[in-house]
């Protein structure tokens, strides 16, 4: 069995191939590592024979974690490592090295699927845009707080923009203007991702006309899903591009 981890900002991605690994035989997203210990040791009959990750976080947490799972399950683990030129893809950061890791996944698992000119989008923490070109040369790309940043810049430098979790989830039933706080700022955060997917769309489309494929990634890709009906949502686009830059050895 494979462990295969996403390590972002604000949450733990992880999921378990079987014997054979194109099956997935569990997943989950934990806000920590030991909510991850916790589930995996929740499993049964686990045993992993390797693990793969990605992380953005500091050098330090990710050397920690990896510790923690040698010495859980006695597996080492192989971290996606950044790269200037991986499966056709040209990284094309000046200083490739300091593009994240996660949107350097999701290009190549991006580009594989389309095997052309794409869009990949990424919905998590922060939200990232990437342009691949049909040759695979990384154009740049772009990045702004995503839901959770905007929603909670507001709670703490606003006096009066308090609400719980449970509303918020009720606000985005509808996009009509709110009625109250919640709606009012549920609702405005997420046309303002809504905006910038068109944005994106419309950049997209004066490089390759209509010839591209878009990408939506990342745990808040549904909130935009319905703006780029073109688009294929791919939750688990980071993993396969990690199961492109890290192989079974
Ligand atoms: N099952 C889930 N568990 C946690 N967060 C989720 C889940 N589904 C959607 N989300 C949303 O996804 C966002 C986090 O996305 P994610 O891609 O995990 O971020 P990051 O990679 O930055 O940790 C949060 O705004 C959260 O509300
Ligand atoms: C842009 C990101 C913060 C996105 O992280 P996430 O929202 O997935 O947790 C991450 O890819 C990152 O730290 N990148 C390094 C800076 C860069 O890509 O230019
Ligand atoms: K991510």
């Amino acid at each position: 069995m494979i462990l295969e981890l996403d390590c972002g900002n604000s949450f733990i991605k992880w999921r378990v191939l079987g014997a054979d690994i194109r099956l997935v035989v569990a997943e989950g997203v934990v806000d920590s590592d030991l909510a991850l210990l916790e589930s995996l040791n929740g499993l049964d009959e686990l045993t992993l024979q390797h693990c793969r990750m990605v992380s953005v976080r500091t050098a330090d947490e990710t050397a920690a974690l990896m510790s923690l799972l040698a010495g859980a399950f006695g597996v080492s683990v192989a971290c996606a490592a950044p790269a200037r030129e991986m499966s056709g893809v040209r990284n094309g950061y000046d200083d490739y090295e300091k593009l994240g890791l996660d949107r350097w996944l999701a290009m190549l698992g991006g580009f594989h699927l389309a095997a052309g000119a794409c869009l990949v989008l990424d919905f998590g923490t922060a939200v990232t845009a990437d342009f691949i070109a049909n040759d695979g040369e990384h154009l740049g790309g772009f990045i702004c707080p995503g839901m959770p940043l905007m929603r909670n810049q507001l709670r703490t430098h606003t006096r009066r923009i308090r609400y719980g979790d449970v509303a918020a989830e009720r606000a985005l039933e509808s996009l009509v203007p709110g009625r109250a706080t919640v709606e009012a700022v549920e609702r405005g955060c997420s046309l303002m991702l809504r905006g910038f997917v068109l944005t994106q769309l419309e950049l997209a489309r004066n490089y390759w006309g209509e010839d591209f494929t878009v990408f939506l990634t990342g745990g808040d890709a549904d909130l935009v899903a319905e703006v780029a009906p073109q688009a294929r949502v791919v939750p688990d686009l980071v993993f396969v591009g990690l199961a492109m830059a890290c192989p079974l050895p």
